[in-house]
């Protein structure tokens, strides 16, 4: 199976992002805050849906693809769209959900088995940071976390707009921390057939 093209016109370079984690961890909400600056108080549960927003990070103009998935759970089968040309994965949990932070090693097995990779770009973020009295993971459990998946990590909070550009500039650093402009592009991943 082909990759996706990683068409860069201009300046303007192309990247895709795909959001995952468990259902209701507030992946949605946090894309909504990020491209129209609300918070979404009611849930309903994503089917998919592409958004695209223009991101300036060191002097270069990113024109990314994020791609909000439906919840995941330790049965679902990674989504090929959500395997093949994605330059870096958005892992989400809830701090106040225990078993959506569990979740999160599920997920990255299953994209590094999915791409045949040893290790692909990720920002782990615990979502919902405002929920102080139902926080059943601590910072330093999802910094370990994210340290051991050789990945960036932070907490937002949707409601309050807490961290949530945080979470795409963090992204950004993390797919191109070995480019330069000019230089060659980071390779999406790619399906490897077993
Ligand atoms: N307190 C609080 N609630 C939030 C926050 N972010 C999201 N929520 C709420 O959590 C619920 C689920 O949010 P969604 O964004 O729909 O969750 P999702 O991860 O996209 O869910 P799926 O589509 O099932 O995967 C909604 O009622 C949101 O209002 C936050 O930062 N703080």
């Amino acid at each position: 199976m082909a990759s996706a093209p990683t068409s860069n016109t201009g300046n303007e370079v192309k990247r895709k992002f795909a959001v995952l984690g468990s259902r209701s961890v507030g992946k949605s909400t946090m894309i909504v805050r990020y491209m129209d600056n609300v918070f979404v108080d009611s849930y309903y549960p994503t089917i998919e849906a592409t958004f695209t927003k223009s991101i300036k990070f060191k002097g270069r103009t990113y024109n990314c693809d994020i791609i909000d998935t439906a919840g995941q759970d330790e049965y679902s089968i990674l989504n090929s769209k959500h395997a093949i040309g994605i330059h870096g994965y958005v892992l989400v949990y809830s701090i106040a959900s225990r078993a959506s932070f569990d979740m999160i090693q599920t997920v990255y097995d299953k994209i590094l088995n999915y791409t045949g990779t040893e290790h692909i770009p990720c920002v782990v973020v615990g979502s919902k940071s405002d929920l102080h009295v139902q926080r059943q993971v601590s910072e330093e459990e999802g910094k370990e976390l994210a340290k051991q998946l050789k990945s960036a990590w932070v907490e937002t909070s949707a409601r309050h707009d807490v961290n949530v550009a945080k979470v795409f500039e963090l992204m950004l650093g993390e797919t191109e921390r070995d480019t330069t402009e000019g230089g060659p592009e980071p390779e999406p991943s790619k399906c490897v057939v077993m």
